[in-house]
């Protein structure tokens, strides 16, 4: 398929660098994070605006051009596509805590005024009783009517996250995320444990969730929609997938957490929040009016950037940003969205 006009004229729209008549220049954000996460502490990225809206294209410093595709992928159906129609207009959502001390995982769960908590663990360099502390914390914060789920990032082997996962329950879980790397061991502690099991890292692409289903490896499929490739994608593999589904962000800005906002609105069913109360792990935002939750709900809604909120973290140097979006513009699929600097 080639893509003649008008659509190759969609690339118009964002021409990096200066001088690109009528062009707009796409613009690199670095924002501290608030505590480490991941092992990142500066969440960076790219930011552009095309006819129907500000698009993000933030991936994690390791993915390779192929994977990024996808995430470019996203940012230009939000720019240049928008969104699809909301079915909701509100999206209840959980808070996210970090590998943090007790203290302070008491006191993010406090403030968030969420009635959900989901809580890292396995984080590297810690051990068993750092989790339990921290669970048990969050478990006071909430009270008993809240609801807990953890998440392991992969970290515990098949015998290690059995044990664990039957320790953390007695706080009670409402499922518990990625306990292993791999599908064959997520599926063995599935079948050990009788708390639910979700999967995150194992659904990175479209054909995914059907290997998770197949495997009987998770009863929950957490979707994100940059890495899937955006709204649409996200929404057709929550249908391919035939399992409940829980959105969730990728640490982004309000413009990219507002397609994650997009995804769970427009999903036919959700039953349950989704991890998109990540502002609070960011130092600031590039908006006026971020997309934060109040009383466990965010508004359904788009929020524009702000020239004075984008000033604090903008990047004058756009160039290693503008190399690796070429990179995985050369591996997406239909429109290019990128030109290069003149
Ligand atoms: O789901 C949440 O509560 C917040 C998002 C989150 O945890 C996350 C964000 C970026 C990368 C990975 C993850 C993860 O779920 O492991
Ligand atoms: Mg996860």
């Amino acid at each position: 398929m080639t893509w003649a006009h008008p659509i190759r004229s969609l690339g118009y729209y964002l021409l990096f660098g200066k001088g690109a008549a009528g062009g707009q220049r796409v613009r690199v954000y670095s924002i501290p994070m608030r505590t480490r996460f991941r092992g990142v502490t500066r969440r960076e990225g790219v930011l552009f605006r095309g006819p129907a809206g500000w698009g993000e294209f933030s991936p994690f410093a390791e993915y390779g051009p192929a994977e990024c595709a996808r995430w470019l992928a996203a940012a230009r159906e939000a720019a240049v596509e928008g969104f699809p129609a909301p079915v909701r207009d509100r999206v209840p959502v959980n808070a996210t805590i970090p590998a943090v001390g007790p203290e302070t995982a008491f006191e993010m769960a406090k403030v968030s005024g969420c009635g959900t908590a989901k809580v890292k663990v396995a984080e590297r360099g810690q051990d068993d009783a750092d989790d339990m502390a921290r669970v048990e914390a969050v478990r006071d914060a909430l009270g008993p009517d809240g609801l807990i789920r953890v998440d392991a990032n992969g970290g515990w082997d098949v015998e290690h996250a059995a044990r664990m996962i039957r320790s953390l329950d007695r706080w009670g879980l409402e499922y518990a995320e990625q306990p292993c790397a791999t599908l064959e061991d997520l599926a063995l502690v599935r079948r050990r444990v009788d708390v639910p099991i979700a999967a995150d890292e194992s659904i990175r692409r479209a054909e995914d969730p059907l290997r998770v289903r197949a495997a009987g490896a998770a009863d929950v499929a957490v979707l994100k929609a940059q890495p899937l490739g955006g709204v649409r994608a996200a929404l057709r593999v929550a249908e391919a997938c035939g399992l409940p589904v829980v959105v969730s962000s990728a640490v982004e800005t309000s413009v990219g957490l507002a397609a994650g906002v997009a995804l769970a609105a427009a999903l036919p069913d959700l039953r349950y929040a989704c991890g998109l109360a990540t502002l609070s792990l960011l130092e600031g935002d590039v908006v006026h009016d971020p997309l934060r939750p109040v009383a466990g709900e965010i508004a359904v809604r788009r929020p524009v950037v702000d020239e004075e909120a984008l000033r604090r973290f903008e990047v004058r140097d756009a160039g290693p940003w503008r190399r690796r979006a070429l990179a995985a513009q050369a591996h997406m699929d239909g429109p290019p969205v990128i030109g290069e600097a003149r």
